[in-house]
């Protein structure tokens, strides 16, 4: 068979040589089917409809279609209001539906107004026509009458009788050009008319941005951020999924702006008061608001709700979008090195509040507490109000720090006593500390009435190590919970009980709060509570109550991580808006290097503070040796300064000490006190060189 010739059938003889010793492989092109046209035509047709030119140009067509009809619809209702009672019976609705029924009342007598005065246009209306045609019957003849009379003076002082008919000739002239005007003219008129009425409608409807959101250019449609307007609040507050509060704003219409007070710059953000219609509650407004902050375009955190003194009333704070996210300056400690404190009439300055105002908080004998999750900032805060009361140098503080890394280091030198770490031991020894405050406290109220006190100050930081603590004394009684054999608890609940009166002050620290870690009576037992972002609302309420919680507190939302530093406050000893339980406030930061330059400045103030690391053994005391240390690096300290450095030296041992204590273990020995300025003082000198003299005969006990 030759090349040329196609065998129709197999040929049987020669099968093996007809088929392939393997198939080829189908090729990509064997595999490509032809597409169909009509799916070919859907595709392109999808493409060019979804294209961005195309949406682009639909929501141009959109947009200015919505300007024209909204335009339109606003004008008819503007007519429509200036000529009928609708105007005074929506407001009357509105103010009925808000429960301003004072006001409904004075728009019923407005209303009742408009009507009296519309019935005496219609009544001149009736008579208009013969009044009409008796005034253009005189109007006709007094002209025509005028005219000749003119026409008359004329043709004598011209001496020529043609002049009599020509004012009125002229004026004949003078309508027939008007008219000829007039016919010019409104041709065009007719054309370029409607086209004007239409351009003013589009001008009205592009005014009041009457095309939806979706139809209005990339820029404009990103509404994130954008400025505060009452139909943005009211329109917010209707989509807020609260019937009543939905039904009464349809009910208002374009008033429902009615409900709101003036829309308020307030620091980074505006502030609003808004009177809720009867029948819905501020609890059920508070409770919405992720919706009311979505509504309004901004992060739930960014929207504040609180309650405001008047009835039926919620306030509005609402942040510009992401202010609250910029750091606020540093601290007036940091920036101001002259500050000094006052413990009594002070404040400390602290932070700002969300209006941008200074907040500071007194700390004049109140208890305080702190709480907060772990690493949002409690230990700068606290420690900031720690360093401003450093700044009084009357002010003898007392520091443990259970979870001892560092944070409270600055304050050796400065605090009488001071306590690092977080071990049983540690939490032993704070209980000895708050216990030898207890002791001051008692000591203190057993003296006569109006005796003043230097205050003492307690700061426990990371406290719920101490509640927490399994640690059991020799006494049989454990130093952790909330019986009322618990060392620590009870010492507490002492201070919180008694210690105001007389300046003995406890401020604690805080993480993560539980029933166990931070049992209820110490919680209430603070009069100034704090919290930073926390885990949940029932957290919330143990961390500041829940009478501020209730009025709008909400420091879990506070956003964990993002919030570090912001603060929610109530407390009498910061300015809060009448009407509000608490107040939300961005602490300044003062970080650990540059507290350390303020504890610097606050020993410059102070002098022969010895800090004691350990709270000593009452038992284990050698008062000639803890009166040197006391002593410092002063020549000679006033007897009456260095028993109170003793008691905070050891409060145990020389918590009750009295000048003839001191004066019994320094007679004889060549270092007593003597007279300089007419004042008892104890000499350094004198005593070294006693104790350098003296044999080396081991710590003695204070009976002896
Ligand atoms: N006012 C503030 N503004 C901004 N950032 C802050 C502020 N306060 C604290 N921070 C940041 O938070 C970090 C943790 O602060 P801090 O140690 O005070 O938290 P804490 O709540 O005490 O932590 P923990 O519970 O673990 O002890 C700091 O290192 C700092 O970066």
């Amino acid at each position: 068979m030759t090349d040329n010739v196609v065998p129709l059938f197999k040929d049987p003889l020669n099968t093996a040589d007809t088929i392939p010793a393997a198939a080829p492989a189908p090729t990509a092109h064997d595999a490509v089917r032809p597409v169909r046209v009509w799916r070919r035509t859907g595709r392109g047709l999808r493409a060019a409809v979804t294209s961005e030119q195309t949406r682009a140009a639909a929501r141009l067509v959109a947009r200015h279609g919505m300007y024209v009809i909204g335009g339109t619809r606003i004008t008819a209702k503007r007519t429509w209001d200036g000529r009928t009672a609708s105007r005074y019976e929506r407001m009357i609705r509105a103010a009925e539906a808000g429960g301003n029924f004072e006001e409904a009342k004075e728009w019923e007598d407005r209303l009742t107004r408009f009507r009296a005065a519309r019935h005496h246009r219609r009544m001149d209306l009736l008579k208009a026509p013969q009044d009409a045609v008796k005034s253009a019957a005189y109007g006709t003849g007094l002209t025509a009458g005028g005219l000749l009379l003119l026409g008359i003076v004329l043709a004598i002082a011209n001496k020529d009788a043609s002049w009599i008919l020509a004012p009125i000739a002229a004026v004949i002239d003078a309508v027939g050009a008007i008219v000829y005007v007039a016919t010019v003219v409104w041709g065009p008129a007719v054309t370029v008319g409607p086209w004007l009425a239409l351009l003013a409608l589009w001008g009205v409807g592009r005014q009041k941005q009457t095309a939806p959101q979706w139809a209005l250019p990339a820029q404009q449609r990103d509404d994130v951020g954008a400025p505060i307007t009452p139909s943005i609040v009211v329109t917010a507050l209707r989509d807020l999924g609260i019937a009543p509060l939905r039904n009464a704003i349809k009910e208002m219409g374009d008033v429902g702006a009615a409900m709101l007070g003036p829309i308020r710059i307030a620091g980074c953000g505006v502030e609003v008061d808004v009177t809720l219609p009867s029948g819905v509650s501020t609890a059920e407004v508070q409770g919405r608001r992720r919706k009311l902050a979505e509504n309004l375009a901004r992060h739930e955190h960014e929207v504040f709700i609180t309650l405001p003194a008047a009835a039926r009333t919620v306030r509005l704070w609402i942040a510009d979008s992401g202010a609250l996210d910029e750091p606020i300056g540093p601290s007036p400690l940091v920036t101001d090195e002259t500050m000094t404190a006052n413990y009594r009439t002070g404040k400390a300055p602290w932070g700002q509040d969300l209006r941008g105002d200074a907040a500071t908080l007194s700390l004049y004998q109140r208890h305080l507490l702190i709480t907060g999750l772990s690493n949002q900032g409690k230990t700068a805060a606290l420690r900031a109000l720690a360093l401003w009361l450093a700044l009084d140098k009357t002010v003898e503080l007392r520091i443990a720090d259970l979870k001892g890394v560092g944070d409270w280091g600055m304050f050796d030198g400065l605090a009488t006593t001071l306590i690092q770490g977080p071990t049983d031991e540690h939490v032993i020894q704070a209980t000895e500390m708050v216990e030898g405050m207890v002791a001051e406290m008692e000591r203190r109220i057993q003296m006569p009435p109006g005796t003043v006190f230097d205050p003492l100050v307690g700061i426990v930081d990371e406290a719920q190590v101490a509640f927490m603590c399994p640690a059991v004394g020799d006494d049989k009684r454990p130093y952790g919970g909330s019986k009322a054999t618990s060392r620590y608890f009870m010492a507490v609940r002492k201070i919180h009980n008694q210690g105001r009166a007389v300046d003995v002050i406890l401020e604690e620290g805080t993480q993560d709060p539980t029933d166990q870690n931070l049992p209820k009576l110490v919680r209430e037992g603070a009069h100034t509570r704090i919290s930073l972002a926390l885990g949940t609302e029932s957290q919330a309420r143990m961390a500041l109550g829940d009478k501020a919680v209730d009025g709008g507190a909400a420091p879990h939302l506070l956003r964990q991580g993002l919030d570090k530093g912001t603060v929610v406050v109530a407390s009498d000893g910061i300015k809060i808006p009448a009407g509000q339980a608490s107040i939300t406030v961005r602490t300044h930061y003062i970080d650990t290097d540059t507290a350390g330059v303020i504890a610097d400045r606050a020993k410059a103030l102070r002098s022969g503070i010895v800090t004691a690391h350990t709270v000593p053994d009452a038992a284990e005391h050698e008062p000639l040796a803890d009166i040197l240390t006391v002593l410092g690096t002063e020549t000679r300290v006033l007897t009456q300064e260095v028993l109170k450095r003793l008691a905070a030296l050891n409060d145990k041992a020389y918590g009750r000490w009295s000048f003839i204590d001191l004066k019994r273990v320094l007679d004889g020995t060549g270092a007593e006190p003597y007279k300089s300025d007419g004042r008892m003082v104890i000499g350094r000198d004198r005593l070294a060189r006693v104790l350098a003299n003296r044999p080396d005969e081991g710590s003695a006990s204070a009976a002896e």
